[in-house]
């Protein structure tokens, strides 16, 4: 088994849909990035990478490359998956963290596990996705961005029919 963690940060553009976990956001803002800006998804792809020891995201995906302009995160977190399977690796389980003031993302939280476990390939119940404020403290209490951590195991596939305890 490896552990692995992630963290991003988006500032916020007026002109962008705000999209986390795959969930378009209706709140008359978005966040500035090169792809969609996912930002819980770009931690978690992070994690994985990580635990995997492949890098980082902006060494796959570099925001100098057209082809990833404005592309959804979660096709991203489809070929992180499939770097990890490469070396042998399966999510066991993954564990995310929005840090934001506002919108208000406990509605969403459902949907967001969903997407990402189904572009991982994996059941539901191996994703947590779970939002903080900081109590108006900070970039993210100010309203200035979004950040996002993450923490994932992976598992050796030949193993992964063993019992998440
Ligand atoms: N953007 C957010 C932030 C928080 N929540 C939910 O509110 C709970 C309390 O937040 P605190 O920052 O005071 O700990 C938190 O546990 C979340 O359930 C939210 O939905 N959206
Ligand atoms: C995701 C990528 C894709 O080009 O672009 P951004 O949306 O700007 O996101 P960032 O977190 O800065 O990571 C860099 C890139 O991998």
């Amino acid at each position: 088994m490896r552990i692995g963690t992630g963290f991003d940060v988006h500032g916020i553009a007026a002109d962008r849909k705000l999209i986390l976990g795959g969930v378009e956001i209706p709140c008359g803002w978005g966040l500035a990035g090169h792809s969609d800006a996912d930002v819980p998804v770009h931690a978690l792809m992070d994690a994985i990478l990580g635990a995997a020891a492949l890098g980082d995201i902006g060494k796959h995906f570099p925001d100098t490359d057209p082809e990833y302009e404005g592309i959804s995160s979660l096709k991203l977190l489809e070929r992180v998956t499939a770097l990890a399977d490469a070396e042998g690796y399966a999510l066991g389980n993954a564990d995310i963290t929005v840090i934001c003031q506002r919108p208000r993302l406990a509605d969403y939280i459902e949907e967001m596990r969903r997407n990402i476990a189904s572009s991982i390939g994996v059941p539901t119940d191996r994703i947590s996705v779970k939002a903080t404020t900081t109590e108006k403290l900070g970039f993210t209490g100010r309203g200035e961005g979004i950040a996002a951590e993450a923490v994932c195991l992976l598992v050796e596939k030949n193993i992964n029919d063993y019992k998440m305890l």
